[in-house]
């Protein structure tokens, strides 16, 4: 997160951090007890290796009390994502067992109704994420608020161009901004996962280059059809 600031520990407990061999590498949300959801793009450097899942944290170093890393028991990537571009950019991890619900260690619903956040709705957005352009990486979870922009804004030809689709949405990237580690976290607009971070064009903090999310409404049967035929 750029531009952000320290949330306020364990005020956002649905919050999760990938995680291979111990280092925090994507952000992503617990959708149900045993499921997160994340971003398919954050397995790309990873090839077949599992994530494991980081829960209840404020802190990625520090011991804390409902602090727990999951391991994943399966990943299922949506069938439509793939490297080249930001289409279906959705990844489901089932946990190895439901997770333990506390204080620090709760489900956030999703938004299922397909209507368009309203332009200057301000959403919130969290993550362990670059905190500069030189790479620095924070120990704690950090935030930042951001307007939503329209698609027609935010496809416009010297911003992305007509490449953002009715299944993402685009908030303000003057300065405050999401970028590398903070993929998969989830955008809130009102306390319900509008949206999941999307690295797009990979640029973070520069106003020409608005911050992509994928929308979640139009994945709801996805996502529950993967839960259902899982869970058994
Ligand atoms: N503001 C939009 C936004 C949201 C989330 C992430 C990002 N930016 C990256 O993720 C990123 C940035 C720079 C080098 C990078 N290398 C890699 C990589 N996977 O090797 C990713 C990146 C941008």
């Amino acid at each position: 997160i750029l531009g952000g600031y320290e949330a306020r520990p364990h005020l956002k407990p649905f919050m999760a951090s990938l995680q291979l061999d111990g280092q925090h590498v994507c952000g992503g949300f617990l959708v149900a007890e045993q499921w997160v959801l994340s971003a398919a793009h954050c397995t790309e450097e990873t090839g077949d290796k599992l994530f494991q899942v980081l829960l209840g944290a404020h802190s990625l170093t520090e011991q804390e009390p409902h602090k727990r890393l999951y391991r994943v028991r399966a990943q299922f990537p949506h069938p439509g994502s793939n490297k080249h571009n930001n289409k279906d950019d959705l990844l489901l991890l089932q946990l190895e067992e439901k997770a333990e619900l506390n204080a620090d260690v709760q489900v956030l619903p999703f938004q299922r109704e397909d209507r368009d956040v309203a332009p200057d709705t301000v959403c919130e957005v969290a993550g362990w994420g670059i905190t500069s352009h030189s790479g620095r990486r924070p120990d704690r979870l950090q935030q930042v608020e951001r307007p939503v922009i329209s698609r027609d804004v935010c496809n416009h030809r010297t911003r992305h161009d007509g490449t953002i689709t009715n299944n993402m949405m685009c908030t303000d990237s003057r300065r405050r901004d999401t970028c590398k580690g903070d993929s998969g976290g989830p955008l809130v607009c009102g306390g319900v996962a509008e949206g999941l971070v999307t690295a797009g064009s990979r640029v973070c903090g520069n106003y020409k280059k608005p911050a992509i999310y994928t929308r979640l409404a139009p994945y709801a049967a996805w996502i529950d059809g993967v839960m259902a035929s899982a869970d058994g």
